[in-house]
């Protein structure tokens, strides 16, 4: 592996364990305060682990124990590369000092280290911005900069902290894009809440929970078959979990969910995870008798404009109506509703 981090940090209930391959991106998903920051933190090295180690490329970053540091590598010699949500350019120097920042501070001398800078300004297409102050930049184009000042230093990490969410969703699309072709091959790990970020630049996905991985797998898989309640929401997915039991997966709380399993590994007992989409159901005032369906008792917690469609949204399931359905059902928060699903539309894996 090129990076490998295991680290807790009592203070903030975190304890995680991650690895990137070489030249691949992790995705970091997670509800607000899980630890996405954190664990981007602890491998940059603007905060310190309480016990545990970060490797990258066979060098030790850090090494703690018991609150103790027995190997500190300091932030700026760690060849890693902290892209925050704000682009953070220094205001006093041109946007092409801004990038030559990283190679001059490394010992380039000033035309070598302006070559870079223009290389990597003309990466993220913003070569002709190159003698203009910061303060003169839109918020897309001074993350852009930002960009590029982090691939200046030529780093062997590239960390990037959701780094559209402070964008306007009209240029997110573009940086969406220029990061996709700068992350090919290079070792990354992106923080993001978006479901595109994780599609598009990353090859894997963690996702944390409270401080820890609840899940991680292939970018594709995870998002078509999630576990955990976060990575269905981001899929647009509803996810029951509970146990393979008659056929159908049995739910805590009692519910039933019968689906169509490819593959087997279902085992009598055993966890297993059903999943469907919002627009597979449908929403009814009464219980539904008959057909291959599946039932679920609810009450209405929102309704949200969805495209063409309402989302309404229950205790734990979403479903995609209509807003003539929506009205002539008079679906408001507190209504109690039947939600139904064929199991034809409902896929069951185990675990
Ligand atoms: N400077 C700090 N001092 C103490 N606790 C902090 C600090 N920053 C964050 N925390 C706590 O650490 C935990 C993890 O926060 P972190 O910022 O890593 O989450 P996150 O997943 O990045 O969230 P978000 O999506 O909101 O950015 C939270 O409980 C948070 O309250």
């Amino acid at each position: 592996m090129t990076l490998t981090l295991a680290a807790t940090l009592p203070a903030r209930g975190f304890d995680v364990e991650l690895d990137v391959a070489e030249g691949r991106t992790l995705a970091l998903l997670g509800p607000n305060g899980a630890g996405k920051s954190t664990a981007l933190g602890i491998a940059a090295g603007t905060l310190r682990p309480h016990d545990g180690h970060v490797v990258l490329d066979g060098r030790t970053l850090v090494r703690a124990e018991g609150g103790r540091s027995r190997a500190w590598v300091p932030p700026h010699a760690r060849q890693v590369a902290l892209l925050a949500q704000e682009a953070l350019l220094f205001p006093h120097l041109s946007v092409r000092q801004n990038v030559a920042f990283g190679p001059r501070s490394q010992g380039a001398r000033r035309r070598a280290a302006d070559a870079v800078a223009d290389r990597r300004l003309a990466d993220v297409g913003l070569a002709h911005l190159a003698e203009r102050a910061p303060s003169t930049l839109s918020g897309g184009q001074a993350q852009r900069v930002a960009v590029a000042r982090a691939l200046a230093a030529e780093p062997r990490l590239l960390l990037l902290d959701e780094p559209m969410a402070a964008l306007d969703v009209d240029v997110t699309p573009a940086l969406r894009q220029t990061l996709q072709g700068l992350l090919a091959g290079r070792t990354a790990v992106i923080t993001t809440h978006d479901v595109l970020d994780a599609l598009l630049l990353a090859d894997e996905v963690a996702v944390i929970e409270d401080g820890r991985v609840v899940e991680r797998g292939p970018t594709a898989q995870v998002l078509s078959r999630p576990r955990s309640a976060f990575a269905a929401r981001v899929a647009g997915l509803n996810l029951l979990r509970g146990a393979w039991t008659g056929g159908g997966v049995r739910t805590p709380a009692g519910e039933v969910a019968h689906g169509h399993a490819p593959g087997d590994g279902l085992v009598e007992g055993a966890p297993a995870t059903a999943v469907f989409r919002p627009a597979a159901v449908a929403v009814y005032l009464g219980e539904q008798h008959g057909s291959p369906r599946n039932t679920f008792r609810g009450t209405v917690h929102s309704l949200e404009p969805r495209g063409d469609l309402v989302r309404v949204r229950t205790d734990h399931l979403a479903a995609d109506v209509t807003p003539q359905a929506a009205a002539e059902l008079s679906l408001v928060p507190g209504a109690r509703v039947w939600l139904s699903v064929k199991a034809a539309e409902v896929d069951v894996y185990p675990g």
